[in-house]
């Protein structure tokens, strides 16, 4: 579904990513780890084409959109969420993810067209999926953390989307919405969905992927399944000092 192949970008003398290669298919969980500064978000945004790589190719089932825009691949089936929110903290959760769909929708967009009824039943199933029923009219502002993270998983699903990339979609969420969310993210892995998920959260990558992808200093250092890459010297030898 996702394919980088030999991907490179340099930003002035600086290599930030080199010769990276993977894939992710229908139905699979890829998750992305490394240390600081390794170039996971960078490969997301490659992906995603919010950046355009320095070499290499990325396709999208089979057809090549490296010089794609963003709007371009998500027209093609391709969303992703942000490290940081991108929520919109005056308008309710429900408001939230109908600007998403409508969106999501043909263009032109615009965000003063009526929402319809079908938009109010998307709204709720879409907030039923990421286990916020009956929120739809909390402010996002008043949400938990959690609950915000959830708000952003479901905008990033308003286009049914077939491949899925995630940033750190658990950063800063206490505990047990940790859990809550990697349930709803293998969920969506599970409907068929192809997911790339950055994430600091060792236990829930090793438990939910069924590949990883181990990033150090712009290259890929292993991949493979969580207790292959576990096993890998080199990804020991990354995280040296951090238990895996
Ligand atoms: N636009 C840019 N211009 C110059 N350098 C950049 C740019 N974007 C990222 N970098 C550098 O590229 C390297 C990789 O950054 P990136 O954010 O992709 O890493 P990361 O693995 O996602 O890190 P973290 O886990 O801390 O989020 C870093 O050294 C960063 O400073």
């Amino acid at each position: 579904m996702i394919e980088a192949n030999h991907v490179g970008w340099k930003v002035g003398g600086a290599r930030i990513l080199e010769d990276v290669s993977l894939t992710v298919g229908a139905g699979e969980l890829l998750g992305i780890i490394g240390p600081n500064g390794a170039g996971k978000s960078s490969l997301v945004n490659i992906l995603s084409g919010v950046i355009r790589p320095s070499s290499g190719r990325i396709t999208l089932q089979d057809r090549d959109v490296t010089r794609a825009s963003a709007t371009r691949r998500a027209r093609l089936g391709l969303s992703r969420s942000f490290q940081t929110s991108a929520l919109f903290d005056g308008l309710s959760a429900g408001e939230n993810v109908r600007l998403a769909i409508q969106a999501s929708g043909p263009a032109p967009f615009s965000p003063f067209r009526r929402a319809g009824a079908a938009s109010g039943a998307r709204t709720e199933d879409l907030l039923e999926r990421v286990r916020m029923p009956g929120r739809a009219t909390t402010l996002a502002r008043d949400l938990s953390h959690g609950d915000r993270r959830k708000l952003e998983l479901a905008m990033a699903l308003a286009s049914e989307p077939k491949a899925l990339l995630l940033d750190e979609p658990m950063a800063g969420v206490s505990a047990e919405d940790v859990d809550g969310l990697a349930e709803i993210i293998g969920e969506v892995r599970d409907s068929g969905v192809a997911v790339a998920m950055v994430e600091h959260h060792m236990h829930v990558v090793l438990g939910l992927a069924d590949r990883v992808a181990v990033l150090h200093h712009g290259q890929l250092l292993a991949t493979g399944s969580p207790s292959e890459v576990t096993r890998d010297e080199l990804v020991q030898q990354a995280y040296l000092g951090e238990a895996l």
